[in-house]
This record gives C-alpha cells, sequence and structure tokens, in this order.
C-alpha cells in the first residue's frame, strides 16, 4: 500500500512539527551533557548528580509537549491512516542528512503511539525496524569535532602524545602534574607493547567527549597495531588538593565492562553524532548490546528500543518457554524468565503478604527511585514496560497458572489481532539482567566445597551494602536471595521494595532488658518506629551457615553495630558525596602519585 502521491498537506507539516519536537529535545539534553565539563571542572558534585537525575526525565517532557502540540494544531488524533501513512514517508525523508536518525525514528514512535490506536503499530506507520541507516553520518560543518580522533605515536614519543591526548580535552583546571600521570600510563602500556612489534598502522584512537559521571571524568579510547585492537579508559579524578589526577588506566574489554556496567549511573557525553559513539563503543566491547551502549550514554528510550526488537528477533530465533525464575519466590514480585535469554521479567502481585506493608504505587516508586538514583555498581538498571504482548505457546501452563492466581489484573489472555493465535499481554513488568541468586551461589559452593567461593561471595556481599551505604541507600531486606551475582563475580542488589534513604532511618541498638519477662520474652518488647533499624538483629537472618559466619564477622563485623551506620549517615548529612570507583582500589595510581611526591620532597 504504498501511496504513489504524497498529496496531504497536513502530512508534512505533522512530520515536521514532529522533528522540531525532536530536535527540541536533542539540543536540551545535549547542552544539559555538555555542562557536564563544567560541574567536573568546579568540583560541583551535587549539581553532576542532580543533573544525571533530571536528564532522565527531559524525554517524557519532550514527548508530552509534542504530542500537546500535534494535538492542538493539526488535530492529530483525527487524522485519517492514509495521511499518517504519509507522515512516516515525509518524516524519512527530513532525516536524509539528520545526525542523530535513529534517536528521531524512536521519537516519532514514542509520540505516534500516544496518539495511534495500538492496531496501528507495524511498520507502515511507526518505525518498527529502522528506515534511516545510522552507518558513516558524518559532520560536515568546518568547525565540527570528530566522532574520535587519532594520534600516531612511535616508542619515544608515546608519552609526550599520552599528554597531547589528554591536554586537547582543555579541561579548566590544572592537573597535579600531567607529564608524571601519563608516566605511570605510558608503563602499563609499554608492559602489554614490550615484545610487540610496532607496525605500519600503530595509533591510538580516543572519543572527542570525556565521559562524565559522579566526580569522574573518563578518556576512552583504543590502541590499534596490526589486527590487534586494545581498549582503554583513563579515569580523571580531582586529587586531594584540588588539582586533576589520572587514577588509573584500564584496558580490555573486561575492564570497560566493569565502567559501562548496566548497575551504574548513565554518564554525560557531549556528543554530535550518538550513532558513532557507540559504533565505536561497540568495538571495543563487542559483546555489550548496543541497546545497553545506548542506555549508558543517558539515551535510554534508545536503549529500550533496542532492547524489544533484540528481544522479539530472539523469540522469532529460539522456541524455548518461559518459566518461573529459579530460586526462592518473591512476596512482591512474580518473577519469570527464558532460560534461553539472560534476563528476568519481573510482575508485582496484585496483593502481598502481611508482612509486606506495601501498595503496587509505593513498589513502583521504589523501582523508579533506583533508576534515578547512582546505583554505584551495586544496583540492577531495570527496563520498564507496559502491555507487552508474547505467544500464548511460549509460556509454560505453571508460570500461566502463577500468573493468575497471583497477579491476575496485570494479565490478559486472548486473540487480539485476530490471527487465531492467543496472546499473553502483561499489562506492566520490569526486565533486568538475569544473575545468579546469591543464595543458590552460595549452595552451590557449599556443595561442591568450594571454600574460596564461599569466602569470595560473603566479602562481596558486605563490599556491595557498603557501597549501598555510601550512597545514601540502606537495601531494608538484606537477605543473601535479593543479591545476584553477575557474570564477573561482582554481587549486585536487586530487590528494591524495601529500600530507604539512609538518612531516613534511624539506627538504633537494642534496648536493655528492664526485667526478667522483657529478657525472655521471644517477642520484640521494646518499641520500634517505622524508620527503626537495629543492625545488632541482623545477624540471625545472615550467618546460619558457619563458614559464612566466619568470613563475615572477619571482614564485615560492622555490619551489625549500629555506630557504624550511624556514622555513615552523619558523613552524608554533613554534604559528603562519596568516591566511586568502577575498578578495583588497588588498580589506583594514588599509591605511586604518594611515593613520587614525597621523593620530590625528599630531594628538595
Ligand atoms: N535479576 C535477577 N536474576 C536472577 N534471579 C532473580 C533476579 N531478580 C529476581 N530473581 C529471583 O526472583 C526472586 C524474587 O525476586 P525479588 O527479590 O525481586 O522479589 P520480591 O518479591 O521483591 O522479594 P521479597 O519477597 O524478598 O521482597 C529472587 O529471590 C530470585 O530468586
Amino acid at each position: 500500500m504504498f501511496p504513489e502521491r504524497l498529496d496531504a498537506p497536513q502530512a508534512f507539516e505533522i512530520a515536521k512539527a514532529m522533528l522540531d519536537g525532536f530536535n527540541r529535545h536533542y539540543q536540551l539534553f545535549r547542552s544539559e551533557s555538555a555542562r557536564a565539563k563544567q560541574r567536573f571542572e568546579n568540583a560541583d558534585w551535587h549539581g553532576q548528580q542532580r543533573a544525571q537525575r533530571e536528564r532522565i526525565e527531559f524525554y517524557d517532557l519532550r514527548v508530552r509537549e509534542a504530542v500537546q502540540r500535534l494535538e492542538q494544531e493539526f488535530r492529530a488524533g483525527e487524522q485519517p491512516m492514509a495521511v499518517w501513512h504519509q507522515v512516516k514517508l515525509h518524516y524519512i525523508g527530513l532525516l536524509i542528512d539528520h545526525h542523530q536518525p535513529e534517536l528521531a525514528e524512536t521519537f516519532f514512535n514514542t509520540v505516534t503511539t500516544r496518539i495511534l490506536h495500538r492496531t496501528y503499530y507495524h511498520n507502515d506507520f511507526i518505525f518498527v525496524r529502522p528506515a534511516v541507516s545510522t552507518e558513516y553520518i558524518e559532520n560536515a560543518e568546518p568547525a565540527a569535532t570528530p566522532t574520535y580522533r587519532s594520534y600516531y605515536p612511535t616508542r619515544e614519543t608515546l608519552h609526550a602524545e599520552l599528554v597531547r591526548i589528554v591536554h586537547n580535552f582543555r579541561l579548566d583546571t590544572p592537573f597535579e602534574d600531567l607529564e608524571r600521570d601519563a608516566r605511570f600510563v605510558l608503563e602499563a602500556i609499554a608492559a602489554r607493547l614490550a615484545h610487540v612489534k610496532l607496525r605500519a598502522n600503530f595509533q591510538v584512537q580516543v572519543l572527542s567527549s570525556l565521559f562524565f559521571r559522579n566526580k569522574g571524568a573518563y578518556v576512552v579510547g583504543k590502541i590499534i597495531n596490526g589486527f590487534s585492537e586494545l581498549p582503554f579508559a583513563l579515569p580523571i579524578l580531582h586529587g586531594r588538593n584540588g588539582l586533576l589526577v589520572i587514577d588509573t588506566a584500564l584496558f580490555g574489554e573486561d575492564e570497560l565492562l566493569m565502567v559501562f556496567s548496566f548497575a551504574r549511573a548513565y554518564f554525560m557525553v557531549d556528543m554530535e553524532i550518538p550513532a558513532a559513539y557507540v559504533q565505536f563503543l561497540r568495538s571495543l566491547m563487542p559483546r555489550k548490546p548496543r541497546g545497553e551502549i545506548y542506555t549508558a550514554l543517558g539515551l535510554a528510550k534508545q536503549g529500550k528500543t533496542l532492547f524489544y526488537r533484540d528481544f522479539l528477533f530472539h523469540l522469532r530465533h529460539s522456541s524455548d518457554r518461559f518459566r518461573i525464575a529459579p530460586g526462592i519466590k518473591g512476596m512482591v514480585m512474580l518473577v519469570f524468565d527464558l532460560p534461553s535469554f539472560p534476563y528476568v521479567f519481573k510482575v508485582i502481585r496484585d496483593w502481598f503478604p502481611p508482612q509486606k506493608d506495601t501498595t503496587r504505587e509505593q513498589v513502583q516508586g521504589k523501582y523508579l527511585l533506583v533508576k534515578q538514583h547512582d546505583r554505584v555498581g551495586r544496583m540492577a538498571d531495570t527496563l520498564e514496560y507496559r502491555d507487552v504482548a508474547f505467544a500464548r505457546d511460549r509460556f509454560e501452563d505453571a508460570l500461566i497458572a502463577e500468573l493468575r492466581a497471583v497477579a491476575p489484573s496485570q494479565l490478559e489472555i486472548g486473540d487480539r489481532d485476530g490471527d487465531g493465535h492467543e496472546e499473553v499481554v502483561i499489562r506492566h513488568l520490569y526486565i533486568e539482567r538475569r544473575m545468579i541468586p546469591l543464595n543458590i551461589y552460595l549452595q552451590e559452593a557449599f556443595e561442591a566445597g568450594a571454600v574460596e567461593q564461599v569466602e569470595h561471595a560473603v566479602i562481596e556481599y558486605g563490599n556491595a551494602i557498603k557501597d549501598l551505604v555510601a550512597a545514601n541507600i540502606f537495601p531494608g531486606d538484606m537477605l543473601w536471595k535479593n543479591f545476584g551475582v553477575t557474570r564477573n563475580g561482582k554481587v549486585v542488589f536487586y530487590d528494591y521494595d524495601e529500600i530507604e534513604y539512609l538518612t531516613d532511618c534511624n539506627f538504633r541498638k537494642v534496648p536493655e532488658p528492664r526485667n526478667e519477662e522483657e529478657e525472655l520474652s521471644g517477642e520484640v518488647w521494646y518499641k520500634v518506629g517505622p524508620h527503626d533499624v537495629f543492625p545488632e538483629t541482623f545477624g540471625p537472618f545472615l550467618l546460619g551457615h558457619p563458614a559464612v559466619r566466619d568470613v563475615f564477622m572477619k571482614h564485615h563485623a560492622d555490619l551489625l553495630d549500629p555506630a557504624f551506620w550511624q556514622a555513615r549517615k552523619e558523613r552524608i548529612l554533613a554534604g559528603d558525596v562519596y568516591d566511586v570507583f568502577p575498578y578495583e582500589r588497588d588498580k589506583r595510581f594514588l599509591r605511586r602519585q604518594q611515593a613520587d611526591a614525597a621523593a620530590v620532597e625528599a630531594a628538595a
């Protein structure tokens, strides 16, 4: 049904208004991201965190404005479908030389699906598949910054080139000693190049914008030699005296994956052509889905769109069935998964047992809080979807029965599009990366007699809680089953329904019993306020197994002491913004920088 003539004048106007809406969005998104540089230079950490949080809202605000304009100026909802068909074709035309066509297509989808009935959600009217290529987009303006810069050092000039690379970002704050830090980076690189012949194409490619997040700025690039490519990232921080330092040098796909993890806040990056950034980053982390890279760059709606396309593609090329997720069932969430696909799907139950004093709205509020908060590598990001349709025959009957029993309001089964196949539609769900629940991980370690695995998991578990605490999050329910282990052995929290800001909690000692009756009472005899927390009482829930107990008490006994929690709370209230490192602390150049400074002082 391709129209031969584009003869509806309002179609062009609607397409144009839609693109105006997107352009306004991207311009605001980009300038907010670009301002991250100034906030970094001024050490405005509260401002940086606020901006990270607020930028997440931009998309929905602009979509709402665009829908309103289209309704007011063009009565968009009343236009015949023939006109809408032409709107899409005009829009494609307008995107020919656009620098963010894939984002503009997604914006078109969001706006259009708010206006059109869902029977029109197919490729004639929205971008089920992308129409405009994102390959080889370049900014032709003479003053334009390229997506990445290439440097051609020799072994002899590598140090000077490293200094030049960092210098070219023109950070306004001076470095403590850039020559020294470049030497540390050089040593780290030299160790990797020691026995390697440098080929004709030896070069360093560096993305032109810094990546800002929290208190850090990252240089991201790769070293190319012959057929091999070595990804790297250099985190720049403010040192103790307010001058800048390169904190470490990270190399290889695994270390970059930690920096770009789904459990961290989104980066602020000043990008004219995001697709080119994604393509470059994908060459550094080929196993990371493109959707997740968009999300890590703050373009979460694009991440969601690509995730969904990948998911539908996976469904078409697999045959297994959705099942209830392994592990202990949640009291608030019904969790299911598809064995062949590395994500879980979470549906909020219609009712909760009495010990869960909460509501659907409150649970959604907690998940939103996590989305907007810095997840410090310890809380999984979630994608939120509404009205998701699945083929009924891909569901195990036991899962359908469970959905009917615990979340009937969220479930609709029928043949909506009349194609003779039944569909399951879930009203609202969260999707997140699948991990190994920590209780299962520990159980497997006990059974295999893997002492080191137990030790690693318990230490990581305590570290995870301490990172959350530093980020002003009290996890609420700290049972093992509420944490998962990621591919690279990190422990991440995923049960958000009881989290609170640490600063809202009251950490108390269990009072001394005043008489024998109180002492012998098996019940809680003292008064407990709604925000009271008694860290001494965590032990019995967590430390049943002697092997776990020993490791825990050796490394994390402070978690059972109210004074630990209270001290952290006071630090946050005093305005302290914690440091978060997406790499092991022993990787930091800090000690070498201090040794170097001491040597200089001694010589003087
Ligand atoms: N990301 C994940 N990867 C793997 N399994 C998961 C994941 N999220 C949840 N699960 C499984 O589903 C169970 C319930 O999930 P979750 O803890 O989010 O639900 P809940 O209802 O909030 O739990 P609770 O009853 O502790 O409040 C977990 O114990 C775990 O077995």
